[in-house]
């Protein structure tokens, strides 16, 4: 596999790069982008994983998140995938934004014409990290995983699924229970079809009511947030988290809306969630 490196730039003392790559998960070009901070010079650093939402790409979050400073102070290396495949057109994948380029949604497609690129679950839980291996500067044994809405229901399932592969996990107003919101049913009628016993796998909600999760789950969700009561629906996550016995530290941010100045406000306490469990523990 051969790993282009579109574009380089010294940031806080590390480095931001962005790559592309002919992916083996998804059958065409993939683009990720990827902050090294100035530790790595030293030694392998662990690795943060982010998963953006709806419309964005693997700059938006490097861009607009606000976390490079804190990555270089902690010592963590960032590592962010574009939301889909864009390079393989399939038919009708502009029609909407909430579905097709840049909707990925993190999941694996079984349906056509999507089964043949849309596969972001195998993407960001193997693919992915490979690549970030072969980079040479990320511990394999120190990952974790954080991301918003649509990427927040990403981040959610891949540590769900993968206890022994992510050590942190963390969300920014994620859609918390795809199964019951309208962008879940588009998305994975779309992606996975109509048997509803195969969303259940990529359902946040379904998956930590089946079975209790071992490490504390920070969630941050903005009261203003235009899509709270239709698409998000934190509280069927709680309700799920509580009667497995899960610990969540959900927190309700008044005034806060959906965009990156919310994000970018509550970075700090979500790189310290991650650092305390790669770093310290
Ligand atoms: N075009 C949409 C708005 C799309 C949007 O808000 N995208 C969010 C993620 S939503 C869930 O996954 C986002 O992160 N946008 C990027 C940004 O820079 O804010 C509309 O018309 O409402």
């Amino acid at each position: 596999m051969t790993l282009n490196l579109v574009s380089e730039h010294a940031c806080f003392g590390g480095w931001m790069r962005f790559y592309s790559h002919e992916s083996r998960e998804c059958r065409t070009e993939m683009r990720f982008s990827v902050y090294v901070p100035p530790q790595a010079e030293q030694g392998k650093v662990p690795v943060l994983y982010y998963l953006a939402g709806l419309t964005c790409t693997e700059e938006t979050f490097m861009v607009k998140g606000g976390a490079q400073r804190l990555a270089a102070e902690l010592g963590l290396m960032l590592v962010a995938p574009d939301t889909s495949p864009r390079k393989a057109r399939v038919p009708g994948d502009d029609a909407n934004w909430d579905f097709g380029l840049g909707a990925g949604f993190y999941v694996d497609s079984t349906q056509e014409p999507w089964a043949q690129n849309y596969r972001m679950y195998s993407y960001v839980t193997k693919e992915l990290p490979e690549i970030v291996q072969s980079l040479g500067s990320g511990r394999a044994d120190r990952q974790g995983i954080f991301g918003h809405s649509m990427g927040g229901h990403g981040a959610l399932v891949c540590a769900l699924r993968n206890r022994d592969q992510y050590l942190s996990v963390s969300a920014f107003a994620p859609i918390s229970a795809p199964m019951q919101c309208p962008w879940g049913h588009k998305a994975f009628s779309g992606y996975l079809g109509e048997d509803r016993e195969l969303w259940k796998q990529y359902d946040a909600s379904e998956l930590i009511r089946a079975q209790r999760y071992p490490r504390p789950i920070l969630i941050d969700q903005g009261d203003k947030d235009k899509f709270l009561t239709e698409q998000l629906k934190p509280e069927i996550f709680a309700a799920a988290a509580r009667e497995s016995g899960s610990e969540l530290r959900y927190t309700l941010r008044p005034g806060y809306d959906h965009g990156y100045y919310f994000i970018s406000t509550f970075m700090e306490d979500h790189l310290r969630h991650h650092a305390r469990q790669l770093i310290s523990s």
